[in-house]
Order: structure tokens, then sequence, then C-alpha cells
């Protein structure tokens, strides 16, 4: 096996079922070190699945998920968790605590694993809020928050603990364009002056595009086209062009496999 000191995150013939179905079958991908790597494909495909295959909480039936060249499937319960606070994921769904401050809730990982004075944690938490242009509103509880607002202070959450790899699933979600906006120049700001390793899961294409140093496309269980997002662009693939211009239908089904239509309505009561 090579091992690469340039990709934080390298997958080989990765293979993962939910009971008798593929989701991947021998994948490979590479996330190279400090650079924004985004992740698309149609919904259903396995993009979240991937996250958390990555994040340990999953594990493939085969292959290796090589997280600085330690194969994640293989570590034990301990030195996962050592290797999961150097990684952090923000859900769609990252929620806040609801009966925490904006400000209690970024400190919560900082009190959870560091025992740092109080001074110095207040300061950290500050420094958090700011970056993502919150800090006026440390004192807000999340229901007080806006949706965009909200998501802004669970990424101050998530780079709390300073992690080298931040897993973005579907960070536009939902957000009109302004938010987007905001999503979109914050995940290229904490990449570039923390140097941080970003994965952005996500079908909104052109957003990410702007940001991804580099864009996969998944399908057919494994990842059919991947570049620099110029490269991506120019990609000549009917799949790979269904799934940048949007077209509802081509080469990349749009229904989930299913029975024969006419024979499940037929067949009345399941
Ligand atoms: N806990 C589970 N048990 C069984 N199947 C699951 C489970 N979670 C997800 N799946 C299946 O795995 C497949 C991949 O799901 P996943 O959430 O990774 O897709 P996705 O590409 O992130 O979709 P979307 O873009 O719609 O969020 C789906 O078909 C889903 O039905």
């Amino acid at each position: 096996m090579t091992i690469s000191t340039t990709n934080l995150v390298e997958i080989r013939d990765m293979s993962f079922y939910r009971g008798a179905r593929p989701i991947y079958k021998n994948m490979n991908l590479s996330v190279p070190k400090g650079k924004v790597t985004a992740i698309m494909g149609p919904s259903g495909i396995g993009k979240t699945t991937l996250l958390r295959l990555i994040g340990g909480q999953l594990k493939p039936q085969s292959g290796t998920i090589l997280f600085d060249n330690e194969n994640i499937p293989t570590l034990s319960r301990s030195r996962l968790y050592q290797v999961r606070k150097r990684m952090s994921m923000l859900f769609q769904s990252g929620a806040l605590f609801t009966d925490l401050s904006v400000f209690d809730n970024v400190a919560y990982p900082l009190r959870e694993h560091l025992n740092l004075p109080e001074p110095i944690l207040h300061n950290l938490v500050l420094m958090k809020l700011q970056s993502v242009g919150l800090r006026g509103a440390a004192n807000m509880m999340p229901s007080e928050l806006s949706g965009g607002m909200a998501r802004r202070a669970a990424l101050a959450r998530a780079i709390a603990l300073d992690p080298e790899l931040i897993m973005f699933d579907e960070p536009f979600a939902g957000q009109d364009p302004i938010s987007m906006g905001v999503i979109v120049k914050l995940i290229s700001e904490i990449n570039q002056s923390l140097g941080l390793t970003c994965i952005v899961v996500t079908h909104d294409v052109d957003e990410v595009l702007s940001i991804a140093d580099y864009a996969y496309i998944v399908a057919e269980q494994h990842i059919i086209a991947g570049g620099t997002s110029q490269e991506l662009r120019q990609n000549t693939d009917p799949r790979v062009k269904q799934f940048l211009d949007g077209l509802a239908d081509g080469p990349v089904p749009f229904h989930y496999p299913a029975n024969d239509y006419k024979a499940d309505l037929i067949g009345g009561s399941r």
C-alpha cells in the first residue's frame, strides 16, 4: 500500500453494505491536506454514509480508510476516540443545545475535553465566535437565532477544538442566497486562515465548485468522476453533465430501485 503524506484521508478499495444492498463497492477517494474537497451526488447515494465511515461511526466490510495514515476501521475504541478529536462533523441538523447560550454551546467541547482556566476559555470562545461573525450574539439562546446564524454558531462549536478535518454535510441546505454566500465564504476562510482540511457534501453544485479545490461525484457505488472544479466542468461523461446541469433524469436514475410500478399498484396492500 502506498502511504501518502499529502492526503489527510485516503480510501482504498472500500466496500460497505446495508444488509445485502451495496452502498459502496471498491471505492477509492483521496482528500488532500489543507484543501476543500467537495463530494457531490444524487440523493440517497451514500454521501452522509461516507462521512460516517470516515468518522469511524460505521465500519466498511472491506478496504481501508486512512486518516493521517491510521486505518480507521481497525482502531481500538480508545484510539478512535483520540483520532476523532482531530475531526469535526457538521451535520445539516447540526443542532445546538437548545438550553445553552451560543457562548456555552461553543464552550461545551472545550469544557468537555480540555481543562482550561475560565479566562482563557472565555477568550477562546469569543475568538471562535468572532471568526463566524457572532461575537455579538454570544449571550443569545439558539431559539433567538436565524437559521443561518444557528449554522454559523454550530460551525464555531465545530472548530472549537481546532480540528484538522472538518466535514460539512449539506451546509447550504435550506439557506437563502445571502446566507449561502456567507457560509461559502466562511468555509473558504476557515480553510485558508486555519489551514483546515474541509470535506463538503452537497447538492449545491455552483456554491461548492466556487470554493472547492477538488470535487468528486458519487454514483453507482463509487466515485465516477473527480478533479479540480474546472476539470469536472469540462468532463463530457453524460452522468457528470446530468449532475452538474441539475437535470432530473438521465443516465443516473431519479428513482430509488423499486419493484415494478404496475405490479406494486395492483398488488394491493403491502
Ligand atoms: N441506518 C440505516 N439503515 C439502513 N439503511 C440506511 C441507513 N441510513 C441510510 N441508509 C441508506 O443508505 C443509503 C445512503 O444514505 P445516505 O444518507 O448516505 O445518502 P446521501 O447521499 O447522503 O443522501 P441525501 O443527499 O439525500 O442526504 C440510502 O439509500 C439510505 O436509505
